[in-house]
């Protein structure tokens, strides 16, 4: 049995940052990792990176194998960076194997055969597992060849002439736009009657009516019903008619793992699957704390980063920061152009009881849309008459999801609007429309 001062299940954005710092105060760290393909988690292997790397060469228009090579080659170099970070120093321990708890205290590390090779135990246990694709029960799903999750689908070698994605949250939206760059032709099969139903009326609307410029094909307010085969082509069939393709994607949200022997240990599950976390994301095991996706709630790679500064001021600091007062969470769609947002639109402001104003700005009113050559998109921001603090804002335009962090640090800051209307920012930029955007 070993015994370390920190054992981290899963190699994500918490868990690398915590055994980084850790280890630079001279504690020893075990970090495993399941899949050598993983280092470095989701982000740079399977998700963010890889994913903004294709829209990236289908903006620029790259055809489908440049755009996959280069994405090859980003997330290779990652991969490997990675690991050599955490592998390089001598106080982390990187094992690959499968972890799974024997008890509270123990973790025993599994080969490829379920055997184990190794039992582990620490001061303090971090889990920082993850989610993965979420699979619906639906008839044929699991039989029928060419349908894809997330990562399948970025792994594919062959461009699909035509796609069909199931869903129409952000994975679906953001692959939409990157297989349509890359030339296949998109249809999404959505269960509702809109996209992006949380967001401003206008900018959704807006979005809407982008991608369909784009050539992707909505066919919403459906149910799928069951998935074949017909003449080779993976098939979705729903309760009003069946598509056919050369794949599909299932892009239908994402589940916790949690299959790491909880049922040994007395760490509990929310109603969703989730590892069950106190505000500073101790699990109901006092030394066990879960970080990242695993946790539920919201699933980006920056609260990732932020839950290791939460467990950092637990075990180290003076346990101040919880995921109650980390501020705003800003998040950006990457559509084309991206579409941003941080606090409230007008009208879940209202709802709230607020007395609001609104500010907007079209895209095609901003200088730099010349020297970009778009006009696509607006702006839109909420702000409280009462206080003159900002209460939301809805960027949909290009390099909105740069502009949205400063309107975040505004509004973490309590800074009036009208300092950000009347504040002297570069010029040409998207920013500069700050200056008649909260003229409100
Ligand atoms: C397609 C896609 C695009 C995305 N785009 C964005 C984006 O643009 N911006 C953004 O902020 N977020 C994005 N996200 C979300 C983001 O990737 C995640 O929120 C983020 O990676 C959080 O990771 P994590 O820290 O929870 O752990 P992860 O990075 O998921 O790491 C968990 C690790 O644990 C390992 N593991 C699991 N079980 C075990 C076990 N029993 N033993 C050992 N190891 C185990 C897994 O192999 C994995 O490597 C995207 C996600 C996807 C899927
Ligand atoms: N830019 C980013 O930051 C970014 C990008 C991609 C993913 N992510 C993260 O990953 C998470 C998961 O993304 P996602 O798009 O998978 O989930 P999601 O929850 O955003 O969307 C899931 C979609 O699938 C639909 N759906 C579910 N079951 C279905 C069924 N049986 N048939 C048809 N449709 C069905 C839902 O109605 C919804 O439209 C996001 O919440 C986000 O946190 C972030």
């Amino acid at each position: 049995m070993k015994h370390y001062d920190m054992l981290i299940i899963g190699f994500g954005k918490a868990g690398k940052t915590l055994a980084k710092d850790f280890a630079g105060q001279g504690k020893k760290i075990a970090v495993v990792e399941q899949d050598s393909n993983m280092y470095g988690g989701t982000c740079i292997n399977v998700g963010c990176i890889p994913s903004k790397t294709l829209l990236h060469e289908g903006i620029e228009h790259h055809d489908f194998n440049q755009a996959m090579q280069r994405k090859k080659d980003v997330v290779g170099a990652l991969n490997k960076k990675n690991f050599g970070n955490l592998d390089s120093d001598e106080n982390i321990d990187v094992y690959t194997y499968k972890a799974q708890f024997q008890d509270n205290e123990t973790v025993a590390l599994l080969d490829q055969n379920g055997e184990t090779v190794e039992t582990i135990q620490a001061t303090d246990i971090v889990i920082n597992t993850g989610n993965r694709s979420n699979i619906p029960d639906i008839k044929g799903v699991k039989d029928t060849e060419g349908i894809y999750d997330s990562k399948g689908i970025m792994s594919l070698e062959n461009q699909p002439e035509e796609l069909i994605i199931v869903g129409a949250g952000y994975i679906a939206l953001e692959f939409a736009t990157i297989f349509s760059k890359l030339g296949s032709k998109v249809s999404v099969i959505n269960n509702d009657k809109h996209i992006l139903k949380p967001e401003d009326k206008d900018i959704a609307s807006s979005a809407y009516e982008q991608l369909v410029a784009q050539g992707i094909n909505f066919i919403d307010d459906v149910t799928v019903t069951e998935f074949s085969t017909n003449n080779g082509k993976p098939t979705v069939h729903t309760n009003n008619g069946s598509h056919h393709a050369d794949a599909i994607l299932l892009a239908t949200g994402r589940v916790p793992n949690t299959d790491i022997g909880l049922e040994n240990t007395d760490i509990e599950l929310g109603d969703r699957g989730e590892i069950k976390v106190n505000s500073s994301l101790q699990t109901t095991v006092d030394h066990i704390y879960a970080v990242g996706d695993v946790k539920g709630g919201p699933q980006f790679t920056y609260i990732s980063l932020d839950d290791y500064r939460i467990v950092k001021d637990q075990l180290v600091g003076n346990k101040e920061r919880t995921i109650e007062n980390r501020g705003h969470v800003p998040y950006t769609v990457f559509i084309d152009p991206p579409l941003s947002r941080v606090g409230m639109t007008a009208s879940q402001a209202k709802k709230e009881g607020y007395n609001i104003k609104e500010g907007m700005i079209e895209v095609k009113n901003i200088p730099r849309h010349k020297i970009n050559n778009d006009d696509r998109g607006l702006l839109k921001v909420v702000v409280d008459a009462d206080t003159s603090l900002v209460l939301g804002a809805s960027l949909y335009a290009k390099e909105s999801e740069e502009m949205i962090n400063l309107i975040k640090l505004a509004m973490d800051q309590e800074i009036p609007y009208t300092t950000l209307r009347d504040n002297i920012y570069t010029h040409p930029t998207m920013t500069e429309s700050f200056n008649d955007l909260f003229k409100v």
